[in-house]
């Protein structure tokens, strides 16, 4: 972990800036407050990723429930945003902070040109001093493309843009042992173990939408990109810029701290793990298997089966035929030619296509071994609906 702290990501959940009338100015300005303390007198640089748009627009269209369909979601949340980022902006502006807004989907992340857009903008906001203020794209999200949760967004954000710690502030004193016993709280984690992950009971608040589970997911990514992850109780007065000091002074006692691991994945596997959805899956033998944990290519000789349908650039996952998880990785071949050349050796591949086809379905370079990192979730076989 860093000595110093200056880049931090703050991820304001809805619970933290809103209550059932909307926007609560009372909350949102307590943020305010200590992010302009710690620019100014801390000399920080602030991202903010702030949830609260559907909390928000739910009011303003007048919902007497928490909007249930996809569309009622939308529709909240493309009113809400407006009203979001408008109260941040009257509340920087009387400290003189300059807000942006900045909305993305999956997409921008697993869309590598998106990506080092997002990247470049945020940090040329930051240079010019500007608080950027990043939610989800709510109203243009589909399934297919939704990132489904700030936490995740907050942890994917801190990764890209190399944050030197990420803040969750949420409605909790952070992750407890038992739900109903604030005493119960745990300081500090070192790594995100199944049964810390059955802590986490799948509730959210009324507000909030993705619970602990999705902070304990954020967390994973937090901690393979060497970042540390607090998760604090936004109620309490004073509590980041408190945070901020012990964390810097390696104090670890208020809410809940996540170690981040020594060694972290380059950025590019970062990308590969936490940012791409799978499109198909490729089945092994052992002594691929072998050879893949030894740091080594994949190649075609090794593969079993495959399903889904990939093109090139797709990133797959692979297993083994008991449908444990070894890997996922960007492949060099379609799915419609890797069929023609799954148990082949080198030499009778290289005639395929008249010669042109690489001698690697997978590159070390573009593959990411689950033994390699932790945190990973297991395989159920199922490639469409497992990711991060
Ligand atoms: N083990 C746990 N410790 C703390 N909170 C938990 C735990 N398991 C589930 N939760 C739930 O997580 C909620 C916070 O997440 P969420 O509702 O998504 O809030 P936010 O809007 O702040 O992201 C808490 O209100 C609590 O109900
Ligand atoms: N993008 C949505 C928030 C989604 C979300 O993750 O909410 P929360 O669990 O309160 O952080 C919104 O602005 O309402």
């Amino acid at each position: 972990m860093k000595d110093r702290i200056y880049k931090i990501v703050i991820k304001v959940g809805s619970s933290s800036i809103a209550d059932e009338n909307g926007i609560n100015v009372g909350k949102m300005n307590k943020i305010v407050e200590q992010v302009t303390e710690l620019k100014f007198k801390r000399k920080k640089d602030i991202i903010i990723v702030s949830s609260g748009a559907i909390a928000a627009g739910k009011s303003e269209l007048g919902y007497r429930y928490k909007p249930y369909s996809v569309s009622e979601k939308q529709a909240c949340a493309a009113v809400g945003q407006g009203v979001l980022i408008s109260k941040y902006r009257d509340l920087f502006a009387v400290k003189n902070i300059k807000v942006a807004q900045i909305l993305l989907t999956a997409d921008d992340f697993s869309n590598r040109q998106r990506y080092l857009n997002a990247y470049n903008t945020m940090n040329a906001l930051l240079e010019n001093d500007v608080v950027p203020i990043v939610n989800e794209n709510d109203t243009v999200t589909t399934d297919e493309i939704k990132l489904g949760d700030n936490d995740v967004l907050s942890a994917q954000v801190a990764s890209l843009l190399e944050a030197d710690l990420l803040i969750i502030l949420s409605d909790i004193p952070g992750l407890l042992k038992n739900l109903g016993n604030p005493k119960s709280l745990i300081n500090i984690v070192e790594e995100v173990t199944p049964e810390l992950e059955n802590l986490a009971n799948g509730k959210s608040g009324k507000l909030g939408t993705g619970g602990m589970s999705s902070k304990l997911k954020a967390a994973k990514i937090s901690n393979a990109s060497g970042i540390p992850l607090t998760i604090l109780p936004s109620y309490e007065e004073g509590i980041i810029t408190k945070a901020v000091d012990n964390i810097e002074n390696t104090k670890f006692n208020i809410g809940t701290t996540f170690l981040p691991k020594d060694k972290k994945m380059s950025k590019r596997k970062r990308w590969i793990q936490f940012s791409l959805k799978p499109k198909g899956e490729l089945i092994v033998d052992n002594g691929a298997r072998e050879a893949l944990l030894k740091g080594k290519s994949l190649l075609a000789v090794g593969i079993v089966s495959l399903t889904g349908n990939f093109s090139i650039g797709d990133l797959v996952i692979v297993s083994n035929k008991k449908g444990e998880n070894i890997g996922r990785g960007l492949v060099n071949y379609s799915s419609k030619e890797l069929k023609e050349i799954i148990g082949k050796k080198t030499n009778e591949i290289l005639t395929f296509k008249d010669n042109v086809g690489p001698e690697e379905v997978i590159h070390r370079d573009n593959l990411v071994i689950m033994e390699a990192t932790e945190g990973f979730e297991p395989s159920n076989n199922g490639f469409a609906d497992r990711r991060l």
